[in-house]
């Protein structure tokens, strides 16, 4: 089986990273080769652009792919979205010059817009039903409304930085976008798919969880369980030699873990540990 991931850009790396963490490790490098293999002997790393992952999945060259859902839409094929990996964060945005008069969407009706996501942009000005002529480009997109290419643009913004640095002003946002695993939809059922999304999920689902670990006086357990929010009841064990104290292990929310501390203390748990989560299969 084979996964089209990103082969440069700044998809590349965290991909890479996320398949390591899942344990698809690459064998044999990933450095500026078209096929890398993978510990698995079933699954190979493909090597594209991020712009024709979605088109290597639909014509079957790899059953699963890891790219942006803006390059999924953009491309028009037919995928099945099976995972959002929770990279990639970014909104796809109409944008306008700050001191231009465009305020609405209905402002453009007329207009020319520039893009590198032609596809998108028509179909969000026919939904909204404002004519507007597209303007196709391929990169620094910010710059057209300076030089009277276009009157706004359609493109990709995160921190906002670019577009205000390029004096533009969000008019309206488009679609927001992430990084997914998508797949063939013939091959969604298959066993390794399954195995490969598993994996996958496993990373995702560990990354905003902590394990934590305390020990606990016998009779402080029920304070201490009451305290302890989500996610099932915690592992209880007997420590070796330890009288009446239990050693107390359960899996909490990142963000509740600062918090989760301190009552822990106030009900009486001591040696309290914090570490990260690889994986975690739910
Ligand atoms: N500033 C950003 N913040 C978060 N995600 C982004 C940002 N810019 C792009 N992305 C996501 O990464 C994807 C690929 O962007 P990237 O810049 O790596 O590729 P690219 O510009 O198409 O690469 P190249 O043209 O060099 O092949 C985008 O389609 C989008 O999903
Ligand atoms: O809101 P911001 O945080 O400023 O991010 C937005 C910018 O990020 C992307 O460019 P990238 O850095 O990928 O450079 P590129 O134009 O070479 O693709 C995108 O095309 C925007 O220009
Ligand atoms: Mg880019």
């Amino acid at each position: 089986m084979r996964i089209a991931v990103p082969n440069k850009g700044r998809l590349h790396d965290p991909t890479i990273d996320l398949l390591e963490h899942a344990g698809l490790h690459l064998t044999d490098g990933a450095d500026r080769k078209l096929y890398a293999d993978t510990v698995d002997p079933d699954v190979t790393v493909l090597f594209a652009r991020a712009a024709d992952i979605p088109e290597y999945v639909a014509d079957g060259a790899a059953e699963l792919g890891i790219t942006g859902l803006d390059q999924q839409r953009e491309s028009g094929t037919d995928l099945t979205d099976l995972l959002d990996l929770e990279f990639g964060q970014c909104r796809l945005v109409l944008a306008a010059p700050e001191e231009s008069a465009v305020e609405s969407v209905a402002d453009l009706e007329g207009g020319t817009v520039a893009t590198e996501f032609p596809r998108i942009t028509r179909e969000f000005f026919a939904e909204q039903g404002v004519d507007v002529s597209v303007a196709e480009v391929s990169g620094a997109t910010e710059l057209t409304p300076h030089v009277d290419i276009a009157d706004a643009i359609v493109d990709i913004t995160s921190t906002g930085t670019t577009l205000r640095m390029n004096r533009l002003a969000v008019v309206e946002e488009v679609m927001a976008s992430s990084v997914r695993l998508f797949a063939h939809p013939d091959a969604v059922d298959g066993e390794k798919v399954e195995q490969v999304r598993t994996a996958l999920q496993s990373v995702v689902s560990a990354k905003g969880k902590r394990y934590l670990m305390m020990n606990v006086p016998e009779e402080r357990l029920e304070a201490v369980e009451a305290v302890i929010p989500g996610l099932g009841g915690p592992t209880v064990m007997d420590v070796a030699n330890g009288g009446d104290t239990l050693a107390v292990h359960v899996v909490v929310d990142e963000r509740d873990v600062f918090e989760t501390i301190a009552k822990l203390r106030e009900e009486g748990a001591s040696g309290i540990l914090v570490t990260e989560i690889e994986r975690l299969v739910e």
